[in-house]
């Protein structure tokens, strides 16, 4: 009998930790020649690329190294830096947009099955960071976990399966 292939996490199959890396690079440089997001972005750290880069890998089921930067306060960081910053459907989808151009241009994974996980992750993604960017305080608690995001879809409406940080990951 024929025997069955292990299925690699979405990060493995798009390359790695270092593909993720080198998506952000590309984005960043573009976000910062975009009239839209460059005011936004204009004081980055010098470690955000990566940092960006190390949290998706992460949410793609890659290695836990955003986790190990940030420790147990990770993903109250991450939502930390979206709170008050006030962004409109216009910078989200501007974002969504510069960076899957980004993903075609380092020649990430294109095969149906990795760009629905990839893009369903940002489209969800992006959506939770322009809802935090209007609130004033900071609601992550010790329930909420950096979201898993394998090859399956998302469960059911927020309304009754609760929000995607506060299940536990195996629950993903
Ligand atoms: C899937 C969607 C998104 C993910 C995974 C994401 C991820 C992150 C992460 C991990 C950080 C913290 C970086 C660090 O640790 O230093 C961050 C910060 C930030 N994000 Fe997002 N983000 C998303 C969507 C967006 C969108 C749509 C915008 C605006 C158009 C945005 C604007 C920002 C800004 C302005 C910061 C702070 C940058 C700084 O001054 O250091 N994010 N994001």
């Amino acid at each position: 009998m024929q025997e069955l292939q292990k299925i690699p996490s979405p990060c493995e199959w798009a390359g790695g930790v270092s593909a993720f890396e080198k998506l952000t690079d590309v984005f960043y440089a573009k976000v910062l020649n975009d009239d839209l997001l460059e005011p936004i972005f204009r004081h980055m750290s010098p470690e955000h690329s990566r940092h960006v880069a190390h949290f998706l890998s992460e949410v793609l089921k890659g290695p836990k190294v955003y986790s190990e930067e940030y420790g147990e306060d990770a993903l109250k960081h991450m939502v930390g830096k979206h709170i008050g910053k006030h962004l409109t459907e216009q910078h989200r989808k501007r974002w969504s947009d510069l960076l899957m151009l980004s993903a075609d241009e380092i020649g990430l994974p294109d095969d149906p099955e990795f760009r629905s996980t990839f893009v369903g992750h940002i489209e969800w993604g992006t959506r939770v960071a322009v809802i935090n960017s209007q609130l004033s305080e900071n609601p992550t608690t010790d329930r909420h976990h950096i979201p898993q995001w394998g090859w399956g879809e998302v469960k059911g409406p927020f309304e009754v399966v609760g929000s995607l940080f506060e299940r536990k990951p195996d629950e993903n």
